[in-house]
């Protein structure tokens, strides 16, 4: 007998119009808060929409992401087409938002050679002499604060990569660099762009009325090409004058012997190499900007942030690595600005490759996977009190690392097979930084012309990266010997 089985409902979500579905439904700021919202009003952890006839699930539960993106990633780890990005601006060399397969695969696991957990140890000299030299910028400049922390994200991952030196101020591979991140957020802005739904339309001449996309893009492509290709090239010539530093370009070179393959594997690293800057460089900003917003907001923190440091550390030397297992307030102050305020809220989106199902819906193939970050580190059952900045949450009673909270806000870094795999730098930079600084630097609110302290406004830009909107920020040394501490510190690497 024919068994017509009826097909299974798609998750639940708002209704949306004929043809553009949900389109006006998703509020163009800050979109987890409404994706946190349905799944509260649908009492589903998973939610439906459909953007103009392109599948979006969002997944709102750690436990549902778990499920999903670990448990199944041969499904989970592809991404959307971004055909603007891509094709047009140039980026393909960029693996963070290639598609899965091979060419994926090869590029993530070169990268993983070189962050790995004990291949990131070896990045940590570099990482405290850029924490230290941001003491330095911090005394001489205060206001640019946030420019520093740009100059310090830049110049470590140019470092690690490269092994080239950064100039203190208005550094070329910086400024290449920065440009083209520029370039590629326009790029990148999902749902600007219709030819990211019409490929087709990449074939159109850039004279053609209304195609001044292809105009920007070309624009653009200049870019993030010479991102590609300035410091490597820099690196090639240091390599032939024999002056290259170690890094990660000069030990992935020394394995090619000029056969066939080298042209190939030499486009392949030096993509490798530029995919480290744009997804290491305004990430960890972020935090750090999050975590000065933080500071100004919850003073008796940074007071017992202090007292832990002044306890373990003293006055006569700067923290270090191995003060960490002694310093486990600054660790979960660490863990609670990626939870407080993430740095990606949304992550970055998935694609799901063939249907599946999920608590008895129907997840159907093609459909956009994205991971609401924001929900699971913002969930009141696992963080009471989601929007106060506790790091306390972390640690036991008597003060130590929680084991049951270890790795909770993991989902601050992404997930499956496409979670962040330059968190292991990523941390350690973020935690040599906020120690260094705390220990050595008062963070307050500067006085406005009356008198009175500064209020920061406490708001965030939206997007993929969210950084806290410009506000005043005030640093003085915490005392005469912290001062000379500052500017005495070493700066060369061993
Ligand atoms: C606080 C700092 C950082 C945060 C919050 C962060 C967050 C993320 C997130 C959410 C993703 C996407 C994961 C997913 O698709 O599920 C990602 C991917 C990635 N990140 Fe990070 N990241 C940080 C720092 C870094 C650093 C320092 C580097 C480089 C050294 C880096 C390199 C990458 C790369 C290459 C990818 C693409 C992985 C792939 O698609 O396979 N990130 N990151």
């Amino acid at each position: 007998a024919l068994v017509t089985r009826r097909k299974r409902p798609l998750p639940p979500g708002p209704k949306g119009l004929p043809l553009l579905g949900n389109i006006y439904d998703v509020p163009k700021s800050r979109e987890w808060l409404a994706y946190q919202h349905w799944s509260r009003e649908y009492d589903s952890d998973v939610i439906y929409l459909n953007l103009a006839g392109t599948p979006v699930v969002i997944l709102n539960s750690a436990d549902a992401a778990y499920e999903l993106f670990e448990r199944r990633s041969a499904l989970y780890s592809d991404r959307p087409k971004m055909t603007m990005l891509n094709d047009l601006v140039g980026c393909d060399w960029h693996f963070v938002f290639m598609g899965y397969g091979n060419r994926w695969r090869e590029r993530r696991r070169v990268f993983h050679q070189y962050f790995h957990p004990s291949a990131a140890m070896q990045h940590r000299p570099r990482a405290l002499r850029g924490a230290r030299f941001l003491l330095n910028c911090l005394l001489d400049a205060p206001d640019d604060f946030m420019g520093h922390l740009r100059h310090m994200a830049g110049s470590l991952i140019i470092g690690v990569a490269y092994g080239l030196e950064v100039q203190p101020k208005d550094d070329p591979y910086v400024a290449t660099a920065e440009r083209a991140l520029h370039a590629m957020a326009m790029a990148g802005n999902a749902g600007s762009f219709l030819v990211d739904s019409i490929p087709m339309l990449k074939y159109v001449p850039s004279w053609f009325p209304g195609a001044e996309f292809k105009r920007k893009a070309m624009e653009w492509k200049k870019s993030t090409t010479a991102m590609v290709e300035v410091p490597y090239k820099a690196v090639k010539r240091a390599i032939a004058d024999g002056m290259a530093p170690p890094s990660m370009i000069l030990s992935l070179l020394g394995t090619l012997d000029g056969n066939d393959e080298s042209t190939h594997l030499e486009k392949l690293y030096s993509g490798v190499a530029a995919a480290a800057y744009t997804g290491g460089s305004d990430t960890t900003v972020s935090a750090l900007g999050s975590f000065f917003l933080a500071m100004l907001l919850y003073p008796d923190t940074q007071r017992k942030a202090q007292a832990e440091l002044d306890r373990v550390i003293g006055n006569d030397r700067l923290p270090d690595f191995p003060d960490e297992r002694s310093l486990p307030y600054i660790t979960a102050i660490v863990q609670e600005v990626l939870r407080w305020r993430p740095v990606t809220p949304l992550a970055v989106p998935h694609r799901l490759t063939s249907e599946d199902e999920y608590h008895g819906y129907r997840l159907p193939a093609g459909a956009i996977v994205v991971g609401n970050g924001w929900a699971m580190l913002h969930d009141e059952k696992r963080f009471p009190d989601p929007e106060e900045f506790i790091p306390e949450r972390f640690l036991t009673p008597d003060g130590q690392l929680n084991s049951e909270m270890k790795d909770a806000e993991l989902p601050a870094f992404g997930f499956g097979r496409r979670i962040c795999p330059g968190r292991y730098l990523a941390s350690a930079s973020l935690w040599i930084s906020i120690a260094s600084i705390l220990s050595t630097l008062e963070i307050y609110k500067p006085l406005d012309d009356r008198g009175n302290p500064i209020q920061p406004s406490g708001e965030y830009t939206t997007g993929l990266v969210t950084y806290p909107l410009p506000f005043k920020c005030g640093f003085k040394p915490r005392s005469r010997t912290a001062e000379e501490l500052i500017r005495t510190a070493e700066f060369h690497l061993d």
